[in-house]
């Protein structure tokens, strides 16, 4: 009988692992690192913020086997009572969390070339994980589980219906397990109603999507049928017109998927920039005076703009505005000049709060008379996880197991 169950939150991103250890008893962070660089020689794991650590296996397999390592180090691997993993993907199959068997392993394949950088990343941490904790339950959480109540009207293309009808071509949109997360403690940081309120909320980070959250519900999102539409992103160009690339495609001669990678690897804010993909190299070139940086960030900053805008037409009132993820919620510059370019809002920033580090947690960033008022939300979806894993399984024989 293990008396100190924990649950282990996996999440195989495009490039690197993240992991947390949460009492299960009180969803309390006990433990969090990250393996990144995964797939290249750099690879190195981290935790807790401590120092990186090479790692001998770069794959996602040796990533995980690192993780477990660190377990095994600090004795945690027997109280491994329940492992829930993030999974991008859950196409029209899966409408909320799931218990892990073959049938759903087989399902999530099936979706997967709908988050190529995703959501094979996602099967290769569920297989490692059986192997490393063999016999303890695995739950699937899907970034497009929030999304299901999108209407017709937010969740389909002007493309002939047949497309729809006979091949379910259709929005999803993700980051559904982050935002749903911060509408909770925005409805609580806000002294909202949840069945009267009206959010958006930017969710920046490598990926990064806006969601018009209506009453507690995602009411329209900016990415799609896959990861790739919408905001620009680190290394993805979001919106583009169709008509362009087929232009490229004609002038140089490349596929459908050569334009695939480019769209997805080689755009957003490495493309414009030639720089980095990663904005805190980003906001280092643009205070060294790099013009190209500048632009590319200029760019990132107009589209999270006008989609925060556009997406505001989906609520009956605006309540407030969210900024989380990597860049929402540690980006003074990013948040300022996104609040700049919103100045049809009429927002009132107010600057002392919107330097505050984002070790000081959840806080409004407007001023008292601002007229929509603003806020950074730090995102938890490891906490979401976990809860839904423990909704699901049985916890109590998972313990009897562990
Ligand atoms: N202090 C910071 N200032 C500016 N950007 C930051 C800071 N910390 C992290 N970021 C940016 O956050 C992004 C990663 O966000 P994250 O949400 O961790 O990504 P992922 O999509 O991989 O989960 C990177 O572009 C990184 O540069
Ligand atoms: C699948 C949505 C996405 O872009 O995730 P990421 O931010 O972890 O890359
Ligand atoms: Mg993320």
């Amino acid at each position: 009988m293990n008396e100190f169950p924990v649950v282990l939150v996996i999440n195989c991103g495009s490039s690197s692992v993240k992991f947390s250890v949460l009492d299960a008893a009180t969803c309390d962070v006990l433990l969090a690192g990250i393996a990144d660089g995964v797939n290249s020689e750099q690879a190195f794991i981290s935790v807790n913020g401590g120092e990186g650590k090479k790692l001998t296996h770069y794959t996602y397999d040796g990533a995980l086997k690192a993780i477990a390592s660190e377990l095994e180090t600090r004795n945690l691997m027997t109280s491994v009572a329940l492992i829930g993993h993030r999974v991008a993907h859950g196409g029209d199959v899966f409408k909320s969390s799931v218990i892990i068997t073959d049938e759903v392993i087989n399902q999530i394949r099936q979706v997967s070339s709908l988050a190529p950088l995703h959501n094979y990343a996602n099967l290769s941490g569920v297989a490692s994980a059986q192997t490393l904790f063999p016999g303890i339950p695995q739950v699937a959480v899907f970034d497009t589980s929030f999304h299901q109540t999108l209407s017709p009207e937010a969740y389909l293309y002007g493309l002939p219906w047949k497309y729809y009808a006979e091949l379910g071509v259709r929005r999803y949109g993700f980051h559904g397990t982050s935002h749903r997360y911060v509408t909770q403690q925005a409805h609580a940081l806000l002294d909202l109603s949840p069945q009267d309120s009206g959010l958006v909320i930017a969710h920046l980070g490598n990926g990064a999507s806006v969601c018009a959250v209506r009453n507690g519900q995602s009411a329209d999102t900016s990415m799609g049928m896959t990861p790739l539409e919408g905001l620009m992103m680190g290394t993805r160009s979001g919106d583009v017109d169709f008509g362009a690339m087929v232009w490229i495609a004609g002038q140089t001669g490349q596929t459908l998927s050569d334009l695939e990678r480019v769209v997805n690897s080689e755009s957003g804010l490495l493309g414009i920039s030639g720089v980095s993909s990663d904005l805190r190299t980003l906001e280092k070139a643009w205070h060294d005076g790099n013009a190209r940086a500048q632009l590319a960030i200029k760019t990132f900053v107009h589209r999270i703009a006008r989609h925060i805008a556009g997406h505001a037409a989906a609520l009956h009132r605006l309540d407030g505005i969210i900024f989380t993820g990597g860049i929402g919620e540690n980006s003074v510059l990013i948040r300022r000049l996104v609040i700049e370019h919103l100045s049809v809002f009429n927002i009132e920033l107010d600057q002392s709060k919107n330097n505050l580090p984002n070790t000081i947690g959840e806080r409004v960033i407007s001023l008292k008379d601002s007229s929509v008022r603003c806020a950074v939300i730090p995102t938890n979806e490891e906490k979401m996880i976990a809860q839904d894993a423990l909704s699901l399984a049985d916890i109590n024989a998972a313990i009897e197991y562990a």
